[in-house]
């Protein structure tokens, strides 16, 4: 779908965002969880989405890939855009925007299968079968998730049995197999020791010059050491995005700065 209307590479070169959204708002029956959100994402960036709990970033980034649309009771108006598709159309193939839009999430949980047939699973999925080309996408997507050392000599030896933070990984090379364009994360790191966390940033950071990653997360230091650009959402609003580096050293709006001085939140 979205690739064959407009060329991704075009849009890469000419800098476009590849997802837009327009005056997002979202209610849990009469809950307004967000409250018009304007929030574009570049492509080769790393988004950070902040905000005190409940502020509505986690319901922000599932809409991004339709996680939201089996919840009951919920309503959604705005327009989000995909390579300036209409995500929310009718005719738009959730499937094949979940391709595009792979999705990690906060606890490591791989399917209770090796680590080789948790790689392969979208490409099997996707009617795969091919030794040779599941073969090498293990290998590239393990290294790319920078688990590959770990894993390479026991590919066949159940998930379940890594570490979390190993886990995590095996879980973002699951993603990386079905070379999405964009990778949301949900606190990736929260359930992980420090060394685990900062080995995922680290490859998030590697990873940014092929995808458009945008990640929520509560750690400060994570946001301002690993990405690009952030978006502080308050109480399902969108009060700043801005380049990081000013974000944390000279923000727009007080809220922000009352935020990052731990004044609230
Ligand atoms: N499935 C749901 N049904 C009803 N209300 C929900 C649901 N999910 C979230 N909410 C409400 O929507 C608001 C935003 O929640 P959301 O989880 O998006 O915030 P968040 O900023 O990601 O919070 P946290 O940092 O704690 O994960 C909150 O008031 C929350 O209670």
């Amino acid at each position: 779908m979205c690739r064959d209307i407009l060329d991704k590479e075009a849009a890469l070169m000419a800098a476009a965002p590849i997802i837009t959204s327009r005056d997002v708002h979202l209610y849990y029956g009469k809950h307004e969880a967000l409250k018009g959100i304007d929030l574009d994402f570049n492509p080769q960036q790393i988004t950070a989405l902040i905000g005190p709990s409940g502020s509505g970033k986690s319901t922000y980034l599932r809409l991004l890939n339709r996680m939201n649309d089996l919840i009951p009771n919920i309503k959604i108006t705005g327009d989000i855009r995909l390579y300036q598709q209409d995500i929310y159309a009718s005719d738009m193939d959730i499937v094949q925007l979940r391709k595009e839009v792979g999705m990690v999430f906060q606890q490591p949980h791989p399917f209770p299968f090796s680590i080789y047939d948790n790689v392969v699973y979208g490409l099997r999925l996707a009617g795969i079968k091919d030794r040779a080309v599941l073969d090498q996408a293990v290998e590239t997507s393990l290294k790319a998730a920078a688990v590959w050392t770990e894993t390479k000599d026991i590919l066949h030896e159940s998930a379940l049995a890594l570490s979390g933070g190993q886990r995590q990984r095996v879980c973002i090379a699951r993603v990386l197999a079905v070379k999405p364009a964009v990778i949301l994360l949900d606190e990736p790191t929260s359930a992980l020791d420090p060394i685990s966390s900062s080995k995922i940033e680290q490859m998030l950071v590697d990873l940014k010059k092929d995808y458009t990653i945008i990640m929520v997360t509560h750690n400060l230091q994570q946001a301002a050491r690993a990405s690009d650009k952030t978006a502080f959402f308050l109480d399902g609003q969108l009060v700043e995005l801005n380049d990081t580096v000013n974000f944390f050293t000279a923000p727009a709006k007080k809220e922000s700065e009352d935020y990052i001085s731990g004044r609230f939140g």
